[in-house]
């Protein structure tokens, strides 16, 4: 199978053409890639496939095998593969999802992507379609017990879900311990991607992420976008303004467009290497 490596701010995944690719069962080639030791090597599979209702659609994976409905750092690669690999020649394309249609904009630098911009939608915040499980209506600096301490979280669904909680150490965070205390905590039946962050000023919040179905990443594209929107609902950081959030990977700049209620993230995409493998 050949694919291309790639990585946004260092969430990194292996891209397969499905237009040239067949990929059978991608929950397993996904877990059989993404090992670091017998693999490739990776935070999961994402595939890229023709679409009738866009121009393409991405198809993702993390490393445990599970199908995530939508990967911000991951569309943003995808949008620099179709163009640099001669995909497509336009400069703005539709790439479907199984949270929806995203609309991205290419920032392109001597024939190559350099950076994209990704209209992510609307974010999510009613708490039964999170999913959270709460008798309030959205979940906003709510108490949660985890590992016998409480924390407050604020949920929001990018079309995928995320608890943000905000803590006052995140580099010292033991996350390896929490992270999945949070993941299977029963309050989100659906699992959850988890968001330990801290406000720096008043725009710009550092985080770091635990992923349902990958562990930590260096970066997560939804998950800046679910902390921005929970950093402006608090009152942590400035409204109608673009928010820097400081991952382990690198910066992401989210601006959440209140009057369109939809949110636009900003960010580089990489390619790694290209290859082939034995499955
Ligand atoms: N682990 C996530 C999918 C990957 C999201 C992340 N890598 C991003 O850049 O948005 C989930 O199962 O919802």
């Amino acid at each position: 199978m050949k694919f291309t490596k790639m990585q946004g701010i260092g969430n990194d995944y292996v891209y397969v053409n499905c237009l040239e690719e067949t990929v059978e069962n991608p929950g397993e080639v996904a877990r059989k890639v993404s090992d670091r030791h017998f693999g490739i090597g990776s935070d999961g599979l994402i595939l890229i496939k023709p679409s009738l209702e866009a121009d393409f659609e991405m198809d993702m994976y993390n490393s445990d095998g599970s199908q995530g409905a939508m990967c911000g750092n991951g569309i943003r690669c995808v949008a620099k593969y179709v163009y640099d690999y001669g995909l497509t020649d336009k400069d703005e394309i539709s790439i479907a999802t199984k949270s929806g249609i995203k609309y991205v904009k290419l920032q392109v630098e001597n024939g190559k992507v350099k950076t994209v911009r990704v209209d992510m939608g609307a974010p999510i915040l009613n708490a039964g379609l999170i999913p959270i499980v709460s008798e309030n209506p959205q979940v906003i600096n709510e108490a949660i017990t985890a590992g016998g301490r409480e924390y407050r979280m604020t949920g929001v669904s990018m079309g995928n879900p995320h608890a943000v909680v905000y803590i006052d150490d995140v580099k010292g965070l033991d996350i390896e311990k929490i992270g999945p205390l949070f993941e299977t905590h029963p309050c989100f039946p659906d699992r959850v991607n988890t968001e330990f962050s801290r406000v720096l000023d008043d725009h710009t919040v550092e985080m770091r992420v635990w992923e349902r179905g990958a562990g930590e990443t260096l970066a997560c594209g939804t998950g800046a976008c679910a902390v921005a929107v929970a950093s402006i609902l608090n009152g942590y950081v400035v409204k109608d303004q673009p928010v820097t959030i400081k991952l382990l990977g690198g910066d992401l700049e989210i601006f959440w467009d209140q009057q369109k209620n939809t949110v636009f993230m900003t960010g580089p995409a990489e390619v790694v290497f290209d290859g082939e493998i034995k499955l």
